[in-house]
């Protein structure tokens, strides 16, 4: 082939990569995975939606975004036309975009199929969700049960999103029996005094004959509680503590947190007209301290929930994110990118549940070299966003990354925290006797660097090869269970059968 040919095709492949990579990528079961809302078919529909609708040059039927009463519109018409769900809201509270919501609760319904962490739950037995922060728009609650029958309590703080979810709800009586809208407040504050007051007493009680572990547990439990107590004080409302009642276990919980510091900064994006009001976008600290507070209360909380999870504005903030979270003890953290028109969020989720011994126990290698086949790979996904899922999935243990595109390879350091907490359900699960050497091998970690490399075989298949990069290290272990990780997730999020 001749030089300006070939280099020609090279630059053609290299644009194809770079706008595959580009490309907004919607979860394979939204409903408008394959085809997206038809304005033109819902205008012929719905005439109150027509007055909204217009039709550029070339004959296609469109919106405009940056008014209001359209989105709200189209929002209304596709809860009504593809989810059977009669919905409103005031004048300037955040209006939902039905596809990118829809995105997030797929997610979840991902992390709970997973087999991760331990599910206790009998089939056909329903899953129960907590929505913080539900909004006017309620519409976590009204997407995840009428689309998978879920059941929610959904919280708030403000009177107008209370009311309003409530009619939101009751205005839907095929799943207003599924969904509970309960006001997150201060009425089961306790003061410091109160905690104080409980500590003292504590102090002051004979000791009930437990070991010292025990006690120092219950110390440490207690002295969380009062931690989150404080922090909720200095921010006002509660979050989960206090608003959770005891005894109550979920499946998960879900954010979508006042992202922003101020208005202005919330008003970034002019191309869009979603309304939101003070109250459902702004706090103080922005997103990054009300995530901070579930976390907190997910410490106290522990395993009343499967997963806790939450939206995530910026992607600057997922990694101080997830570092506390493994300071935390989570047994795991996972990440995902959702793609919301011209903005991206991303999705963290975490657990203090056990991982599951089938995934630990699974015959731990010694080998250096690793490798697995994805196969059934579904169509719409390429070696590009597999590659993309394996950076993914190491940031959200806490590893450095390094990715090199050109040859479809990351380069991966693992954190300490994260080689600690796989090696200690790992060896522990295996072997129980084993503990000693635990700490031998944790000493070790800077040798732990990988690279994973995905190669395409036939279509709908791709290869992928993990190395070790120091052929002296000792840590084949750690680096079999993170691979054995890496590909149940692929295989979870890309592969039709696994
Ligand atoms: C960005 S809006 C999200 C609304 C809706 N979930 C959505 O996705 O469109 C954030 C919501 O959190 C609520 N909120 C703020 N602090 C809260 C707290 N401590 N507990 C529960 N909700 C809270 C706000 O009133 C607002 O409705």
């Amino acid at each position: 082939m001749p030089n300006n040919k070939k280099r020609n095709k090279n630059k053609k492949r290299k644009r194809n990569e770079r706008e595959e990579r580009q490309q907004p990528t919607i979860h394979p079961r939204n409903k408008y995975s394959e085809k997206p809302p038809d304005f033109h078919l819902l205008a012929s529909l719905y005439p109150c939606f027509e007055q909204f609708v217009f039709y550029t040059r070339d004959g296609r039927a469109k919106i405009d975004w940056t008014d209001f009463n359209a989105t709200r519109e189209l929002t209304r018409v596709l809860l009504q036309h593809d989810h059977g769900v009669k919905w409103w809201i005031p004048d300037g509270q955040l209006c939902p975009t039905v596809p990118n919501r829809s995105n997030y609760i797929h997610w979840i319904e991902d992390l709970l199929s997973s087999d991760i962490i331990a599910n206790a739950k009998t089939t056909g037995e329903k899953v129960r969700g907590f929505d913080i922060g539900t909004g006017a728009n309620c519409i976590y609650p009204l997407l995840g049960a009428s689309l998978l029958g879920w059941s929610f309590v959904g919280s708030d703080v403000t009177d107008v999103a209370l009311e309003w979810a409530g009619k939101n709800v009751n205005n839907n009586p095929h799943i207003s029996d599924l969904i509970e809208i309960r006001k997150a407040s201060n009425a089961q504050k306790t003061s410091k005094e109160d905690v104080d007051n409980q500590l003292l007493s504590d102090e002051n009680k004979p000791s009930s004959g437990g070991s010292t572990k025990e006690e120092a547990e219950s110390v440490a439990s207690k002295l969380e509680v009062v931690a989150s107590e404080l922090k909720k004080d200095e921010s006002g409302q509660p979050v989960l503590l206090g608003v959770v009642k005891n005894g109550e276990h979920f499946d998960f919980c879900m954010c979508n947190p006042p992202f922003f510091e101020t208005m202005e900064e919330a008003g970034l994006n002019p191309r869009t007209a979603c309304g939101g009001t003070p109250e459902e976008m702004v706090c103080p600290g922005g997103e990054m301290a009300f995530i901070m507070r579930i976390i907190d209360d997910s410490v106290a909380l522990k395993q009343s929930f499967r997963w806790y999870t939450s939206m995530v504005g910026r992607k600057a903030n997922l990694k101080g994110l997830v570092s506390k979270l493994w300071e935390a003890g989570v047994s795991i953290v996972k990440t995902t990118e959702f793609v919301q028109g011209e903005t991206c969020r991303w999705g963290l989720a975490w657990s203090f549940l056990p991982l599951t011994k089938k995934l630990l126990t699974s015959h731990v290698t010694e080998k250096r070299n690793l490798s697995f086949m994805l196969e059934g790979i579904q169509r719409q996904f390429s070696a590009i966003h597999v590659l993309k899922s394996v950076e993914s999935h190491f940031l959200a243990s806490g590893a450095s990354c390094k990715s090199n595109p050109s040859l479809f390879a990351v380069d991966v350091t693992p954190s300490t925290e994260y080689c600690d907490s796989i090696l200690n359900y790992g060896v522990r699960n295996i072997d129980e006797t084993s503990s000693g050497q635990l700490s031998d091998e944790t000493n070790l970690m800077a040798e732990l660097g990988f690279r994973i490399t995905v190669f395409q075989q036939i279509p709908g298949t791709l290869l992928l090869k993990g190395s070790l990069q120091h052929s002296g290290s000792q840590l084949t272990g750690a680096f079999s269970l993170m691979v054995q990780q890496l590909e149940n997730a692929l295989k979870k999020e890309f592969c039709r059968e696994t």
